[in-house]
């Protein structure tokens, strides 16, 4: 069996070890601290062609299994492919597809509506499915996504009385932070039924009606007469599509009143032209985890803003809060496997472990990275009302 496989597995110095159906192990170097179960003897034709799209799929359906820790898992996986593959990235270009209403809400719907109580399991107690701020780098989750709500806010100069529209609110936990910290009206909208009901039930645990309203609504019905103040999206243009790129950044310029602010924060990719860098994982994503998700680069959802209208003010790369944000999640995961398999199928519970993990070791290597992008609808003389420098967001941030 050896023999029959790709000879370039022949000379590798991998700690992992491939365990074939009939129980040989074959040592890919020494001392093994990951082993790749191969259930199914037809993959091995397919290891000239591997990919993490190859494993990843395979582990899902079952066709491999996998033991040691997630992290070492992902990390020799990759290794793996680059010593038989190369840098060769082995991707074509993402197909952009056409976004509709109908199609976005089944994708939202298959990633967000699969267990309130899953999501709860990992994420912050304010359930914030983005990404957390580490302003010291000794805070734990819940902090770190407290002081990015802060930072949010901050950056987007809420004051008392304004209007703040939350395009992808989630679980409502921006929504009801910048009710209760700043004083603010929020209206927010999401795609996911699962989402609404239970940040609707925790707005009415808090009280805060009167000044939260979320609706189940798509971005392209929102209300275009610029009676917003503010306008915040998090980690929801993703979901976008390169096509209507151009729609989105109209509608978030029409929502907004003239000389209000806008923040976008949403993971972009490396190359300019949307292609992934990085073996497979970018496919593995679309099919398991985000169908129809797009993600640009910094330079494609600027100019579509610009385009709309709007001048950016402020960028900021938030790479490296991403890693430690999802290697937290990840880790919450990790530790609660027996809770997560009584709420979510077995395939999805290897389709998230792969995900969170995997997205971590994606963001640390700089195949993707995270954005936070303000911008400005000037008034008609092109004139704009924001402080001239950054040094009110940064004034008794550390609380
Ligand atoms: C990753 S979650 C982020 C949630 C929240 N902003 C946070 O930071 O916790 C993405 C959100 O975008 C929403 N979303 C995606 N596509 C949407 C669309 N076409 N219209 C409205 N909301 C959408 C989803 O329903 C979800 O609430």
């Amino acid at each position: 069996m050896f023999r029959q496989l790709p000879a370039k597995l022949h000379n590798l110095h991998l700690p992992l070890q491939l365990r074939l159906w009939d129980g040989c192990q074959i040592p890919l170097g020494p001392d093994p601290v990951v082993t790749l179960n191969i259930k199914d003897p037809s993959l091995i034709a397919q290891l000239d062609q591997l990919s993490l799209n190859l494993l990843g799929s395979s582990y899902v359906e079952g066709r491999l299994e996998i033991e040691g820790s997630i992290n070492d898992v992902i990390r020799l996986a990759d290794d793996l492919c680059q010593a038989l593959l190369g840098d060769r990235e082995n991707e074509d270009l993402p197909l952009h597809e056409a976004h509709d209403k109908a199609t976005d809400a089944s994708a939202i719907a298959y990633h967000y509506d699969i267990s309130n109580d899953f999501y709860r399991l990992w994420l912050d107690r304010d359930m914030v499915y983005s990404c957390a701020y580490f302003e010291t780098g000794k805070e734990d989750l819940d902090q770190a996504q407290q002081a990015k709500l802060h930072y949010l806010c901050r950056k987007l100069r809420l004051q008392p009385g304004e209007s703040l529209l939350d395009v992808g609110c989630g679980w409502g936990g921006l929504a009801r932070f910048a009710a209760r910290e700043y004083g603010v009206k929020v209206f927010g909208i999401t795609l996911s039924q699962a989402q609404l009901t239970l940040a609707q039930q925790r707005i009415a645990e808090e009280n805060l009606q009167d000044r939260v309203n979320l609706k189940l609504m798509d971005y392209r019905d929102l209300p275009q007469d610029g009676r917003f103040d503010k306008v915040v999206s998090v980690g929801m243009f993703e979901h976008v599509g390169y096509a209507n790129l151009p729609l989105y950044c109209k509608i978030l310029f029409n929502a907004v009143r003239p000389g209000g602010l806008v923040m976008n924060h949403g993971i972009t990719t490396l190359h300019t032209d949307g292609h992934p860098a990085n073996r497979g994982a970018g496919q593995f994503i679309g099919r398991y985890v985000f169908p129809h998700g797009e993600l640009p680069h910094l330079a494609l959802i600027s100019a579509k803003l610009s385009e709309a209208g709007l001048e950016i003010i402020d960028v900021e790369s938030l790479r490296r809060h991403y890693v430690r944000t999802l290697e937290s999640w990840s880790a919450r995961l990790e530790t609660q496997l027996d809770k997560a398999q009584s709420l979510v199928t077995e395939q999805t519970l290897r389709i998230w472990r792969l995900y969170l993990a995997g997205c971590a070791y994606g963001f640390r290597r700089n195949w993707i990275n995270l954005h936070q992008i303000l911008a400005v609808k000037p008034f008609a003389d092109g004139s704009i009302d924001v402080p001239w420098t950054r040094a009110d967001l940064y004034r008794d941030l550390l609380r």
